[in-house]
């Protein structure tokens, strides 16, 4: 199983430590390499553009991909499938025109010239509303382009809006919204191992944002511990060594295990109630995957 990752740009690095995170550690993979392996011998990483991970995967230089929604789209490709959204690489694809100028919509480009790095997604978009530019493809910095006559519009990235900003142009509308995607190849998706990087991939994204929370607490105030822990299920509960067990009657001031997983925002909230449960000696982890 081979999966196609971004080699540079701000992709290169958040996939790379997802798939750390994930247990797929990468080996004999220097800086620069087209190919790495990983700690498991039946998956291997190709490195190669953002842009050209969908066609590597279709054509089956690889079998999985990650890489943006929008190149996926862009790609235009038939027989890949997605299989999860990894949520990092947000950003929108959005129609802007110069601030001062008199594109105010859509249909004022009848007739007028669209520039784009995704001449596909913008050949898509406008033949919905009817409206028909032409749509000239560049390599990069097209938000110059309508400053030197080039264009009347472009279709671009935009995440925080400064490029925009700086460059005078205003959005007219959202052509899509976009982030990091793992995709494969339809006719692999009957492999074991897909679903099995599928879940570690996935386990690390249900981990982010949780947290493990572990105490103690005396026994004959369980049910008010529980009733103040939100979240995945119930809580654990384990007797501690040394103290009640079968050989000796259980004291009024026993204390037992609570373990639980929780919300990192509902974490602060909820060591105060607990607290005021009677739990102590409260310890809060980090959680690196977790398997629902
Ligand atoms: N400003 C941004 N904010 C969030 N995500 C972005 C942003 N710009 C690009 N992306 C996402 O990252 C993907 C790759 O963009 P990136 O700029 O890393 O590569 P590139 O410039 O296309 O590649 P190369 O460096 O090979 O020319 C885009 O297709 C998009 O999904
Ligand atoms: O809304 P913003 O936060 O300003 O982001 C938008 C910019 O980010 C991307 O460029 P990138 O920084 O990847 O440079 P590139 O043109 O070299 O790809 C994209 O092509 C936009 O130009
Ligand atoms: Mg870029």
């Amino acid at each position: 199983m081979r999966i196609a990752v971004p080699n540079k740009g701000r992709l290169h690095e958040p996939t790379i430590d997802l798939l750390e995170r994930a247990g797929l550690h990468l080996e004999n993979g220097a800086d620069r390499k087209l190919y790495a392996d990983t700690v498991d011998p039946d998956v291997s990483v190709l490195f190669a553009r953002a842009a050209d991970i969908p066609e590597y995967v279709a054509d089956g230089a690889a079998d999985l991909g990650i890489t943006g929604y929008d190149q996926v789209q862009e790609a235009r490709v038939d027989n890949v499938s997605e299989l999860l959204n990894l949520e990092f690489g947000r950003c929108r694809l959005v129609l802007a025109a110069p601030e001062d100028g008199d594109i105010d919509g859509v249909d004022d480009l009848e007739g007028g010239i669209v520039a784009t790095e995704f001449p596909n997604i913008t050949e898509d978009f406008f033949a919905e509303t009817g409206v028909e530019p032409d749509i000239v493809e560049v390599s990069g910095a097209t938000e110059l382009t309508p400053h030197v006559e080039m264009a009347d519009a472009i279709v671009d990235i935009t995440s925080t809006g400064t490029t925009l900003k700086m460059n005078r142009l205003a959005v007219v509308e959202e052509v899509l919204s976009s982030s990091v995607r793992l995709f494969g190849r339809e006719d692999v998706l009957d492999d074991p191992k897909v679903e099995e990087v599928r879940t570690a991939l996935s386990s690390v994204k249900q981990a982010e944002g949780k947290r493990y929370l572990m105490m103690n607490a005396p026994r004959d105030r369980l049910d008010e511990v529980r009733d103040v822990i939100p979240g995945m299920g119930g809580p654990t509960v384990m007797d501690i060594a040394g103290e009640g067990g079968e050989a000796q009657a259980p004291a009024d001031d026993e204390m037992v295990a609570v373990h639980a997983v929780v919300d990192e925002q509902q974490v602060f909230e909820t060591i105060t109630e607990v607290k005021n449960a009677g739990a102590s000696d409260i310890l809060v982890t980090e959680i690196e995957r977790l398997v629902e």
